[in-house]
């Protein structure tokens, strides 16, 4: 069946060749015109005024073009032509959705998501070899997509020396600079008031809840230690997360749903709290099964205050109560995050780098004796998201649907 088009007062309607029919509003289509006049051809951004389309705006016609799959709309106000590819269409249908995409979830897809537990992991490390990293686009590609397939991966064979670790880091993208700089080099002589920049035991967290945007990745490169402990381990939030879920509803609910503040005051001129206080596991608001990221360093974690939409000006049994299964909710995550089943124990060695989801994957370092040296940087998640994006498409798909 060939595609065909009508067109009423409010809407134009394509039935597409699988008999697929969708409605689509007069005014979003004019606004979304990607003829060269309307829309820039090389930087993908809107040139039209939208706020000049007449609200009441109708077609004077509209038609299928079979030869080259295109819908072209003639505007009445001023006789300007639109035409839409019918995979675009198709692609951007809203009312309804395409068969299959219902559930409108496959927006964000950088990468399939592989949990793991102790387990899982028993035979199989997420790494790669500098080598392949360094000189090649593909081995950059291979670093990205096992990190983000398992929240974190080793680079195995480093040049043991910080400029050749950040030559390494920026092969993925930009580093993302903060008040600890840009690329970091540090040891435990308290430069920065954190208790990293010690040798005391840092349980698991994830780094920058005081932050409104947290590190989306994070890398550590040990350049020396000549001493005792210091060992990292690795859990996977979204596996505990989800396993939370499953085991005790309720905690999750809270946890999910209570903003929880943290806070970095150590240095003289520093005293960073987020904008937005959020919750300690933030869920996809249009798909709340979904996790997206954990927020979690007891360390950091601000003085509790019972937040407005939970306080009960009424009842103080239910304010105690409140208090006390928040307590209890946080307990039953932390235990679930260190469970022995869930956490991986590493020893870092120089040589070594190490890149983890810092959304997902939870860090921590036992305490240490003698002289140790690190190095690491931060990136943003949307830099990183990007980069995976583009190493896995090609340009023009990624944009066709634009
Ligand atoms: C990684 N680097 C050493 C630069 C900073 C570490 C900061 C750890 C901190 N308590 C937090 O959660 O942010
Ligand atoms: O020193 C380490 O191994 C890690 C320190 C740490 O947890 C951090 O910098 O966030």
């Amino acid at each position: 069946m060939a595609a065909t088009a009508t067109f009423n007062e409010k809407v134009v309607s394509v039935t597409f060749s699988d008999r697929f029919k969708s409605h689509y509003n007069h005014i979003w289509l004019r606004d979304n015109c990607h003829c060269k006049q309307c829309y820039h051809d090389v930087t993908k951004q809107r040139l039209l005024d939208t706020f000049k389309i007449p609200t009441d705006i109708q077609p004077s016609s509209v038609e299928v073009d079979h030869v080259s799959s295109f819908l072209k709309v003639v505007w009445n106000n001023d006789e300007h032509l639109s035409t839409f590819s019918l995979s675009w269409l198709k692609a951007n249908a809203y009312n309804p959705l395409p068969p299959g995409n219902e559930d409108e979830d496959d927006d964000v897809d950088y990468g399939s998501y592989s949990p793991w537990n102790k387990k899982g992991l028993r035979y199989f490390t997420p790494e790669v070899e500098y080598d392949d990293v360094i000189s090649t686009t593909d081995g950059v590609k291979d670093w990205v997509n096992k990190t983000s397939a398992y929240g974190f991966c080793f680079v195995q064979n480093v040049p043991v020396d910080p400029i050749k670790t950040k030559e390494l880091i920026e092969r993925i993208t930009f580093i993302k600079p903060t008040h600890y700089g840009g690329f970091w080099d540090f040891t435990a002589d308290m430069s920065k008031n954190d208790t990293a920049y010690s040798n005391i035991e840092i349980p698991l967290h994830t780094d920058g809840t005081y932050w409104s945007e947290a590190p989306g990745y994070q890398s550590f490169h040990l350049l020396k230690h000549n001493g005792t402990g210091g060992t990292t381990s690795l859990s996977d939030g979204f596996n505990v997360a989800y396993t939370l879920k499953l085991l005790n509803p309720k905690y999750f609910e809270l946890l999910s749903t209570v903003p929880v503040d943290f806070h970095c005051a150590g240095e003289e001129d520093v005293f960073i709290q987020p904008v937005v206080s959020r919750p300690i596991i933030i869920v996809d608001e249009q798909n709340k099964d979904k996790v997206v990221q954990i927020r979690w360093n007891n360390s950091d974690r601000s003085v509790l205050k019972i937040p407005k939409s939970f306080y009960q000006m009424n009842s103080t049994a239910m304010n105690v109560d409140f208090v006390e299964t928040f307590y209890k909710a946080i307990s039953a995550f932390r235990e679930l995050l260190h469970d022995d089943e869930q956490e991986m124990f590493y020893q870092l060695r120089p040589g070594q780098l190490l890149l983890f989801d810092n959304w997902r994957v939870l860090h921590s370092r036992t305490s240490f004796t003698g002289e140790r040296r690190m190095c690491g940087a931060y990136y943003s998640k949307d830099d990183f998201i990007s980069r995976y994006k583009t190493l896995n498409n090609k340009r023009e798909d990624l944009v066709a649907e634009l």
